[in-house]
C-alpha cells in the first residue's frame, strides 16, 4: 500500500521544491533543484566545481544548487555569508559538513558553537601569531634546507652535462608541509624529506579528509543516514581511525613532555595556565588532529599551484629570478624573514592562490532561523550557503584575462599594468574572512615564500611534455586530489 504511494509522494515532494518552494525563484538547473542526487553525484566524481562554473555562467551571481542551497558568486558574499554584520545573527557552518569524524569532541574548525570557537581560538593564537612564527621560523628553514638537499643530490648527477632531472615535485612539497607541521603541532617530524619517502601517517590524511566527505554526503539524506553511514567504505573508515588514533597518542605524548619548543603547543599549554577557561583532552586532540590536515594539505595545494604556474610561464619565472637576484647575494641569505617584502615573489603567489585555490568547494555555511539578506536577497532560515571561489576567482565580472596567470596584476598600483588596474583583488580571498578565517594565514605565507624563493634560486623548473599536468581536471572532493606534478628542476648557472 505505501510501496504503491512511493511514485505520487516522490512526484508531490518534486513539484512543491520546483514551484511552492521558498528557494523557487531563484533559478539553477531544475533537476538539481528537485534532488540532492545530482549534487552528490558531481561531488563524488570530483567535479562540482565544474559544474558550478558551468552553472553560474548560465544562470548567474546566485543560483540553486540542491533544494535547500544556494550557492554565491559574488563579492558581496564574503561580506553578507563570512564576516560580522552588526545586527544580524551569525551565519554559522553548516553542521551537515562540520562534524568531527569517528565521534570525537568538536575541534576549532568543526564548531558551530560560536562561545566554544572563541574559547578556542583565544586559546590557539599565540601558537599562530607573530612572535610564536619568528620562533618557528628556522624550524620551516631547517626543512626547506633538507628538501634543497635532497633535490639538489637529485640533480647533482646530471649537473655535469647540464640536462636536469625530472621531479614529482607534488611528493617534495608534501614532504615540506607534513614534516613542518608534524615538527610544530606533534613536536616531532614525519621524517620524509630525510627518509625521501611518505610516512604510513600521510598516506591516511587523504582518506581522513574523504571520510569526512562521505559522511557528510550521507547526512543530506536524514530518513537513511545510518544505513548511509553503515555502507562507507570501510577502508576509509578504518584508515581514519589508524590516523586518528596514531594523532591523539602523538598529541598526548606532547602535552605530556611539557618540553619547551618552537612549535603550537609550547605558547598554547602558556595561554592555557593563564586561563581559567579551558579546552579538554578530547578538544585539544580532536583540535590538533584537524590543524595537522589544515596546515598541510592547503599549503601543498598552494605551493603545488605555484610551481606549476612558474613552469608554465618561463617569462614570469625569470621575473621572478631577477627579483631574488636584486635582493640577495647568495643561498644563504634566503631566510623566511628575508624573503618577506619582495612585491613580485608575493604577487607570484597571490597569482596562484587566485587560481589554484586550495579549498575550491566551497565554505558552507547555513542561514540562522528566521532568515536573513544576503547579497540583497531574502534567504530563509536553514538555507545551505556557499561562496563558489572557484567560480568567482574566474570571473570577468572582477578580473581582466581572468584565466591567465598574470602576477602583475598584484603588483602595488604604480607598477600594476593599466590593463589590469580595475581588477578586484578583495574578491580573492584564499584564506577566508572574518571570525572563521585562516589562523595559520602568517605561517602559511613564510612557508611558501620560503619555499618558493629557495627554488627558483637555484632552478630554473619547467613543464614535461610525456608527463602533462592540467590543474582544473584534477578532482575536486572539497579539497583538490592532487595529480603527480611532473617538473623538470635545472640547476641555474649563477
Ligand atoms: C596556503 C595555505 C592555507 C590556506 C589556503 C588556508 C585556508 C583556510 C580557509 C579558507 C579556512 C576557512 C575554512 C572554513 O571556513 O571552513 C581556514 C581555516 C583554518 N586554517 Fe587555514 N589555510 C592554510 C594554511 C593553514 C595553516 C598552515 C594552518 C595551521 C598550521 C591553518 C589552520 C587553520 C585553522 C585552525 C582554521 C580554522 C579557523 C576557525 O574556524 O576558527 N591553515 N584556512
Amino acid at each position: 500500500m505505501l510501496l504503491g504511494a512511493l511514485p505520487s509522494i516522490a512526484l508531490a515532494i518534486v513539484v512543491r521544491r520546483l514551484w511552492f518552494h521558498p528557494l523557487s525563484k531563484f533559478p539553477g538547473p531544475k533537476i538539481w533543484a528537485a534532488s540532492r542526487l545530482p549534487y552528490v553525484i558531481s561531488l563524488i566524481k570530483g567535479t562540482l566545481n565544474r559544474d558550478m562554473l558551468r552553472f553560474h555562467e548560465m544562470y548567474g551571481g546566485i543560483i540553486r544548487l540542491a533544494p535547500n542551497e544556494l550557492s554565491f558568486a559574488q563579492e558581496q558574499a564574503w561580506k553578507d555569508i563570512y564576516s560580522y554584520r552588526p545586527g544580524h545573527k551569525e551565519t554559522k557552518k553548516d553542521p551537515v559538513w562540520y562534524i568531527a569524524p569517528n565521534s570525537m569532541p568538536q575541534n576549532i574548525v568543526t564548531t558551530t558553537d560560536r562561545k566554544v570557537r572563541a574559547r578556542m581560538r583565544k586559546l590557539l593564537s599565540p601558537s599562530f601569531n607573530e612572535q610564536s612564527l619568528l620562533k618557528q621560523q628556522p624550524v620551516l628553514e631547517a626543512y626547506a634546507e633538507i628538501l634543497m638537499n635532497r633535490l639538489k643530490d637529485l640533480t647533482a648527477a646530471s649537473e655535469a652535462k647540464g640536462e636536469g632531472v625530472v621531479v614529482n615535485m607534488l611528493d617534495w612539497v608534501n614532504f615540506f608541509t607534513v614534516d613542518v607541521i608534524g615538527d610544530l603541532a606533534l613536536g616531532e617530524s614525519f621524517n620524509c624529506l630525510q627518509g625521501s619517502a611518505y610516512h604510513p601517517w600521510v598516506r591516511t590524511l587523504h582518506n581522513f579528509l574523504k571520510g569526512m566527505v562521505y559522511a557528510s554526503v550521507a547526512r543530506f539524506f536524514p530518513l537513511t543516514e545510518s544505513l548511509l553511514q553503515a555502507m562507507l567504505p570501510r577502508q576509509v573508515l578504518e584508515k581514519q581511525k589508524v590516523h586518528i588514533d596514531f594523532t591523539n597518542e602523538k598529541i598526548l605524548q606532547r602535552l605530556e613532555s611539557k618540553a619547551d619548543r618552537p612549535d603550537f603547543i609550547t605558547p598554547f599549554l602558556n595561554e592555557m595556565n593563564s586561563h581559567t577557561e579551558k579546552m579538554s583532552l578530547g578538544e585539544i586532540q580532536s583540535t590538533f588532529a584537524i590543524v595537522l590536515v589544515a596546515g598541510s594539505e592547503t599549503t601543498a595545494t598552494s605551493l603545488c599551484g605555484t610551481l606549476f604556474e612558474l613552469a608554465k610561464n618561463p617569462l614570469v619565472q625569470e621575473k621572478l629570478y631577477l627579483a631574488l637576484r636584486s635582493r640577495f647575494q647568495s643561498e644563504a641569505e634566503i631566510t623566511a624573514e628575508a624573503t618577506k617584502g619582495i612585491p613580485y615573489l608575493d604577487a607570484v603567489i597571490n597569482e596562484a592562490l587566485r587560481l589554484c585555490f586550495a579549498i575550491p568547494g566551497g565554505l558552507p555555511r547555513v542561514v540562522p532561523e528566521g532568515g536573513d539578506t544576503y547579497v540583497g536577497e531574502f534567504v530563509p532560515g536553514g538555507t545551505s550557503i556557499s561562496i563558489r571561489p572557484y567560480v568567482v576567482l574566474r570571473s570577468n565580472k572582477y578580473f581582466t584575462k581572468p584565466n591567465d596567470y598574470v602576477p602583475e596584476r598584484w603588483l602595488p598600483a604604480e607598477e600594476r599594468p593599466a590593463q589590469f588596474a580595475a581588477d578586484n583583488l578583495a574578491v580573492s580571498q584564499p584564506f577566508s574572512v572574518g571570525p572563521t578565517n585562516c589562523l595559520g594565514k602568517p605561517l602559511a605565507w613564510a612557508e611558501m615564500r620560503l619555499l618558493i624563493a629557495r627554488v627558483i634560486w637555484f632552478y630554473d623548473i619547467s613543464m614535461v611534455k610525456e608527463r602533462p599536468f592540467d590543474w582544473d581536471s584534477q578532482r575536486i572532493i572539497m579539497v583538490v586530489e592532487k595529480n603527480p606534478l611532473w617538473l623538470k628542476l635545472k640547476p641555474r648557472k649563477s
